[in-house]
């Protein structure tokens, strides 16, 4: 069975805009995973310590792989794309986030579904409400295009050039 899937992707050191593109690249050379939709690029101010502005986008995807070895992907990608793990919420060539996996709820160890942090953030809710306003966050049981409305959205800029 197939299930819908959405990632966050964000980048703030190296060529952002090319390693962004090219993680969705490689996502769709993986069995089981295809990239279905996929939002703009958006430059958004960095949250946390002071560091260069980000690359953000959302896509969704259709899968036939398990949460879990989603995941393995996802941080395979980053591994390849060259990220290196520094501070927590630090600069980061690649960063590759799992927001929500259908109506999963999900808490292990190694991995949280709907994404914890996907509902304070413009960053993630900007670009997501562009290609799934409807989808239903499974915890707070909000629409995605209403999670948006309650954040402050100054920091997102939708980029023309690229997408
Ligand atoms: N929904 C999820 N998506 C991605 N990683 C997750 C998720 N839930 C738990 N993790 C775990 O978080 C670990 C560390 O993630 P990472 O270093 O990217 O955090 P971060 O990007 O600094 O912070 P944040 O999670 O706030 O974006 C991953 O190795 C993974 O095991
Ligand atoms: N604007 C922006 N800020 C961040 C981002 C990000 O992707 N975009 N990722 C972080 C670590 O998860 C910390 N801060």
């Amino acid at each position: 069975m197939d299930s819908n899937v959405a990632i966050g992707l964000g980048s703030n050191l190296g060529l952002s805009g090319q390693t962004v593109e090219t993680a969705l690249e490689l996502l769709e050379g993986y069995e089981g995973i295809r990239v279905k939709k996929r939002s703009h690029w958006y430059r958004t101010i960095p949250v946390g310590p002071p560091q260069p502005d980000y690359i953000n986008g959302c896509a969704i995807l259709e899968v036939t792989v398990s949460p879990q070895s989603l995941l393995e992907t996802l941080l395979e990608i980053e591994k390849t794309l060259g990220r290196v793990r520094g501070e927590r919420w630090g600069p980061r060539t690649l960063d590759l986030d799992l927001l929500l996996f259908d109506d999963l709820i999900l808490n292990t160890p190694t991995l949280e579904i709907p994404h914890p942090r996907m509902r304070d953030r413009a960053f993630v809710l900007v670009p997501l409400a562009e290609i799934a306003p409807e989808w239903i966050d499974p915890i707070s049981k909000k629409a995605i295009a209403q999670l948006l409305e309650t954040i402050d959205q100054s920091g997102v800029q939708k980029l023309t050039l690229t997408n």
